[in-house]
């Protein structure tokens, strides 16, 4: 069986961190596996819950490269084949890495916005990933579109491989009914409409925009939006929804541990994003059987077919955002139904079971290229 060392930050709380537990646990019996994260946190303690074999290199801060020894040796125990990095700071550390696998990075982000609320990080830690990505063997692109950014980039096209995330359908997910999801933020289960998000309230996730439709949608008093994950842009968004007198009508309700109650209490899962690959947040929807409304961008296209799992519009539009929260309200039965297409969707194209082989033949592939 092949062996694989993947590395990561650990400071990882979204979609990274979600590939990373589904491809782990889909390569099981397949591909042996062992995460190394450096920083002690969240990602580190779910894995180990999750029995996954993932250990802490600790480092003191981001450039105390020393800690790459313990991994080359970790490395040479488990007679790794490839080594597989994962987002700015395992591909930084990458490049102080001495043993002599074939190195492969996926690209889950634009990583040139990776760091975009962040000024200094931004200045720092994006030149950094930048340089140290193009000094990998090989890269796994997260959806067709991310192959080409790269191949614009002047990465080597022969060398970019293509994997569209994958979600286990039938685990059980740790969740609580709607009733007491909304109790726990001080609402009731009131069978008003509900459109729901979840995700990082960052610049890039764009929440303001459907902020911007909501206000725009005279649907204050009729329905609710419920805004799960916590952030940069918190603070702003917060206020233009107290300007626009909102307040009972859009909810935050800060990072939440147990996404899947939220999707299962809401009547439709939304999306803004300005950038992205191929969101979990949607997949993850899809399971509770929730229809999408999403952003143009990226791999959701290939995700999503209009009309049929739910809508789309051109990110930062409001205008049309608005009129798909308003056909939605007045179309309960439609989402309902959609929903349960892009459910159906999502168990046939995007299982973690074809992620997991999609990594094997990868895997493969390269070993037999060489570096
Ligand atoms: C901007 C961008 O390019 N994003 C990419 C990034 O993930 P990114 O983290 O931006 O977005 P995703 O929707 O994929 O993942 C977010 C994850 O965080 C979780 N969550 C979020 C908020 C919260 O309060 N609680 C919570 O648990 C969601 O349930 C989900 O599992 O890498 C993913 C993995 O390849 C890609 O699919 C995304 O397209
Ligand atoms: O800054 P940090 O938390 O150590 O590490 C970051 C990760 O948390 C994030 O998921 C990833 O997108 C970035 O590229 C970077 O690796």
């Amino acid at each position: 069986m092949k062996s694989v060392l993947h590395l990561i930050s650990g400071g990882d709380v979204g979609g990274a961190k979600t590939h990373l537990y589904a491809l782990m646990q889909g390569l099981q019996g397949r591909v042996q596996t062992k995460v190394i994260c450096f920083i002690k946190d969240t990602f580190y303690r779910q894995g180990k819950e999750l029995g996954l074999d993932i250990e802490v290199v600790e480092q003191r801060n981001r450039f105390d490269i020393g800690v790459m020894k313990e991994v080359s040796k970790k490395a040479r125990e488990m007679h790794a084949d490839i080594l597989h990095c994962h987002g700015a700071r395992a591909n930084f550390n990458a490049l102080f890495y001495k043993g002599d696998q074939v190195r492969v990075t996926t690209i889950h982000s634009d990583y040139l916005l990776d760091f975009k609320d962040n000024f200094i990080k931004d200045k720092i830690f994006t030149p950094l990933n930048s340089y140290a990505l193009k000094k990998f063997d090989y890269y796994i692109a997260v959806t067709e579109n991310f192959k080409n950014m790269l191949i614009d980039r002047g990465f080597p096209k022969d060398r970019i491989f293509v994997i569209y995330n994958g979600i286990d359908m039938y685990s059980q997910e740790d969740k609580v009914d709607p009733k007491s999801f909304y109790q726990r933020y001080g609402l009731e289960e009131n069978g008003k409409f509900t459109f729901g998000i979840v995700a990082r309230l960052d610049a890039n996730k764009d929440q303001k925009t459907l902020v911007d439709a909501f206000y725009k949608s005279g649907l204050k008093g009729k329905a609710r939006v419920l805004i799960a994950g916590d952030g940069p842009e918190g603070h702003r968004l917060k206020e233009r929804v107290r300007d626009y007198g909102l307040e009972g009508d859009i909810f935050f309700l800060g990072g939440i541990q147990d996404p899947y109650s939220l999707y299962q209490a809401v009547d439709v899962n939304v999306l803004c994003s300005l950038s992205e690959s191929f969101p979990y947040a949607l997949l993850e929807g899809a399971k509770e059987k929730k229809a999408a409304i999403a952003s143009r961008i990226g791999g959701i296209p290939e995700m999503i077919r209009p009309g049929q799992d739910g809508y789309l519009f051109d990110p930062g539009d409001d205008e049309a955002l608005k009129d798909i929260l308003v056909h939605c309200y007045e179309n309960r039965d439609q989402v309902k139904e959609m929903g349960q297409s892009f459910h159906q969707r999502v168990e046939e194209k995007f299982s973690v079971t074809s992620m997991a082989k999609v990594h094997e033949e990868i895997y493969a592939e390269i070993l037999r290229r060489g570096k």
